[in-house]
C-alpha cells in the first residue's frame, strides 16, 4: 500500500533520522525542490548514508532532480548504491525521460549485483506536457509502479493557482486516475501544503479518495494518520460488503445472477467493489483506525 508517501528534506540530517518512526506507507527523501541548489552535493550525500546505516521499517524513495538538469545524473550515481526501493522522477514530461533514468537504474543494478528490476519508479506529472504524455509515460518502463500529480507545479504552469475545493486540479487527477489504472498501476495525489488546515487536508483527501486516487504525497507526520483513517474502509462499509457478498452467493445458489439488497440491485460490478473493501480492511488488519476516529 502506498496511502501516504511522506516527503523529508534531504538536507535535514534530524528529518532523515526520525522519518520512519510516523507511520507512513513511503518515506521521500527529497534532493529535488527542497532542497537549495547550494546543498544538493550535501542532500545526496546525506540521503546516501541514511539509506545505508538505518533500517527504516517502511518503503524508503528518493526524489531526484530531472534528468536533463545538471543534478539528476549524480542524484542517482550518488544514492542509488544505497539501495532504496523506489525512484521518483519528478516533472516527467516524456516517455524518454522514464527510459533515460531507467537505463540509469539498469547499469547501476548490474554494477552493484541487485537483483534486476529490484528498485522501482514512479513519475510526478507536473506540467500540462506531462499530463497529455501520461499514458506513454506510465507504460515506458516495466519499472513503473505508480504515477503521481505534482499539485504545486501543476497550478504554476496552468498559470492559476490551487484552490479550496480543487477546481483547477480536477481534469488532471481525473486523466492521471485513467491512465494509472489503464496501466495498473497506483495513482498518487499531490501534497497539501497548509499542514494547520486539518479540515482543508480531510476534504481534499476525501475528494481524491472519491476520484479514485490510492493514496497521497504528505509533507508533514501530523497527515499520515488521517490519510490512513480516510482511505481505512469504514465498520459500516466492511459490514456492507460482508453483507453483498452474502446475498450474491445465495442469488447464485438460486440460479440467478442478480438480487436486491435493501431495495438496491446487487450485480457482478457491485460485488467486485464490495469484495475489493473486505481485502483493503482484511489487508489493514484490525490495528488500523479508519472513519469513525475522523474529527
Ligand atoms: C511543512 C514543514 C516546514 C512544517 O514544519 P513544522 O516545524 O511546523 O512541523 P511540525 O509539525 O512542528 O514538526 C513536528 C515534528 O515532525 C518533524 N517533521 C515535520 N515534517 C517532517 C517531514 N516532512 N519529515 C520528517 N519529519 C518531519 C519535525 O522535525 C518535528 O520533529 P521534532 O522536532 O522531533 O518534534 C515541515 O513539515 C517540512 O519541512 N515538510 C517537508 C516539506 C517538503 O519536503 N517539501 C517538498 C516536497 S512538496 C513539493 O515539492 C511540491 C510538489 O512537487 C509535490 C508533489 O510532487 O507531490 C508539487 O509540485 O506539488
Ligand atoms: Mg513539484
Amino acid at each position: 500500500m502506498r496511502r501516504s508517501m511522506m516527503f523529508v528534506p534531504g538536507n535535514n540530517p534530524g528529518m532523515l533520522q526520525n522519518a520512519g518512526i510516523y507511520g507512513a506507507d513511503t518515506v521521500i527523501f527529497d534532493v529535488e525542490d527542497a532542497v537549495a541548489l547550494t546543498e544538493k552535493d550535501a542532500a545526496r550525500n546525506l540521503v546516501h548514508n541514511a539509506i545505508k546505516t538505518i533500517a527504516y521499517p517502511c518503503e524508503v524513495a528518493i526524489r531526484i532532480n530531472h534528468i536533463e538538469t545538471p543534478f539528476g545524473l549524480p542524484d542517482l550515481q550518488t544514492i542509488l548504491p544505497a539501495k532504496p526501493d523506489l525512484v521518483r522522477l519528478p516533472k516527467a514530461e516524456t516517455a524518454d525521460d522514464i527510459r533515460q533514468v531507467d537505463q540509469i537504474i539498469t547499469e547501476v543494478e548490474k554494477s552493484q549485483g541487485f537483483a534486476p528490476g529490484s528498485i522501482k519508479m514512479m513519475a510526478a506529472i507536473e506540467t500540462a506536457k506531462g499530463l497529455l504524455n501520461a499514458s506513454a509515460i506510465v507504460t515506458a518502463s516495466d519499472r513503473m509502479v505508480a504515477v503521481a500529480i505534482g499539485g504545486e507545479d501543476f497550478v504554476a504552469d496552468l498559470r492559476t493557482t490551487r484552490t479550496k475545493d480543487g477546481k483547477e486540479l480536477f481534469a488532471a487527477r481525473s486523466h492521471l486516475v485513467l491512465a494509472g489504472r489503464a496501466a495498473g498501476i497506483q495513482v498518487i495525489d499531490s501534497v497539501f501544503a497548509d499542514v494547520k488546515d486539518e479540515e482543508g487536508f480531510i476534504a481534499e483527501t476525501q475528494l481524491i479518495k472519491e476520484l479514485g486516487f490510492d493514496g497521497k504525497s504528505v509533507i508533514n507526520p501530523r497527515q499520515i494518520n488521517l490519510v490512513h483513517q480516510i482511505f481505512a474502509p469504514s465498520a459500516k462499509e466492511v459490514d456492507h460488503a460482508r453483507r453483498v457478498i452474502a446475498a450474491y452467493e445465495e442469488a447464485l445458489a438460486k440460479k440467478s445472477g442478480v438480487i436486491a439488497l435493501d431495495g438496491r440491485m446487487i450485480d457482478t460490478p457491485i460485488v467486485a467493489r464490495a469484495q475489493r473493501i473486505l481485502d483493503y480492511a482484511a489487508a489493514l488488519g484490525h490495528n488500523e483506525p479508519n472513519q469513525e476516529g475522523l474529527p
